[in-house]
């Protein structure tokens, strides 16, 4: 793994964002050349076969295997928490990263049952975010370390990431993130995170409201409004995707946090989610408005509200489940079985 962030200001990140580099087109054609040959009915095995094949192209090969998946659950502490806008208290988040530490979170299991490698980044926890009602949440130099942090998380041996997030309150961020980018109102993109109920529903989203007017010269610019209304944990993602992108490492997106840090990836570099798909939908109200502006269809819709990675580990399982069967399945020709031809 490299020791120096290969960045060291926004402009250098800019950079690496927009030279990054596209799927193998020759391998997704291989991919499809065999999907057609595989002893099944043509389509029969549905949107496994679409996601074997996006897994060839960003392998470069026709035979994709997932062999080193990697999870990491970055940890960031919110001014903004202070406001009511979450059901639980912020010494939360460091109580959670003990627990993810201690392999006692969901997270932790669901890394178990898919054999991925999972790490807990923690970024700053004595040190939350400013308030984003009364100013920048983040300094230019902490977005930096927040996007080199999550960038040098990723190792460049893993097969498949997902990032996973903890912060008590930043599901308010993410919402605000949501509005700067596609317009709407803090009650368009707000909802109940952890469980709030309809006094803190509106509390919320007129917080969020408050951060929009604050901060309305940041206009749709990603990384601006990423440091703006985000935070480290959210920052950490942005830079932890646009690196699996950098090794051509394919991405599982999480939840509603998770998304919202895609999106300033995305309104920075239109192509910039192309190695990505939505691992869910979560029942956070506004995930599948969110998932909707970026093209994405979620591949599980379970009714989680948990973060943590979760969504996207349990999409992992089924991911691992669409390329056994495309890269292990016996072809018609192999198997000797009649194609119907
Ligand atoms: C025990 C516990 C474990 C969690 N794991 C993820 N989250 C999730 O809840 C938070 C977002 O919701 P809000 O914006 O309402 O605070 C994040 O930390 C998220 O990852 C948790 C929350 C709690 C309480
Ligand atoms: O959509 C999510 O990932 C989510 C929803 C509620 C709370 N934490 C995370």
């Amino acid at each position: 793994m490299t020791v120096t962030p290969p960045f060291e200001d926004r402009a250098g990140f800019l950079s690496l964002l927009l030279a990054a580099p596209d799927a193998d087109g020759a391998a997704v054609a291989a991919a499809k050349a065999r999907d057609a040959v595989l002893t099944k009915p043509p389509g029969a095995l549905g949107r496994l076969e679409d996601l074997a094949v996006w897994m060839a192209g960003w392998q470069g090969r026709a035979a994709p295997e997932i062999n080193a998946p990697q999870v990491v659950v970055f940890a960031g502490n919110h001014g903004v928490a202070a406001q009511g806008v979450s059901a639980f208290p912020a010494d939360v988040t460091v109580q959670m990263v003990a627990n993810f530490e201690a392999g006692g979170a969901a997270i932790n299991q669901l890394c178990r049952v898919t054999g991925a490698a999972m790490t807990v980044v923690a970024l700053d926890l004595d040190r939350p975010t400013a308030d984003f009602t009364q100013e920048a949440a983040l300094t230019e130099a902490d977005l930096v370390a927040a996007l080199q942090a999550g960038w040098m998380s990723v190792d460049p041996a893993s097969d498949l990431f997902i990032a996973g997030e903890m912060g008590i309150g930043n599901s308010t961020p993410a919402a605000a993130i949501a509005a700067a980018l596609f317009g709407g109102t803090g009650a368009d993109w707000a909802g109940r995170g952890t469980g709030l109920d309809d006094a803190g529903l509106g509390r919320k989203a007129t917080v969020v409201d408050a951060g929009l007017a604050r901060h309305a010269d940041a206009g749709r610019d990603g990384l601006e409004v990423l440091r703006r209304l985000g935070g480290r944990e959210i920052a950490a993602m942005a830079g932890a995707i646009a690196a699996a992108r950098h090794h051509r490492i394919p991405v599982l997106l999480d939840g509603f946090i998770c998304c919202a840090a895609a999106a300033c990836l995305a309104a920075e570099h239109q192509d910039a989610l192309d190695h990505c798909r939505a691992g869910h939908a979560s029942a956070e109200q506004a995930h599948r408005r969110l998932l909707e502006k970026l093209g994405l269809d979620p591949i599980l819709d379970l009714g989680l509200r948990l973060g943590e990675g979760s969504g996207a580990a349990l999409a992992l399982a089924v991911l691992q489940g669409a390329v056994a069967c495309h890269s292990g399945m016996a072809t018609f020709a192999e198997a000797g079985v009649s194609d119907g031809a």
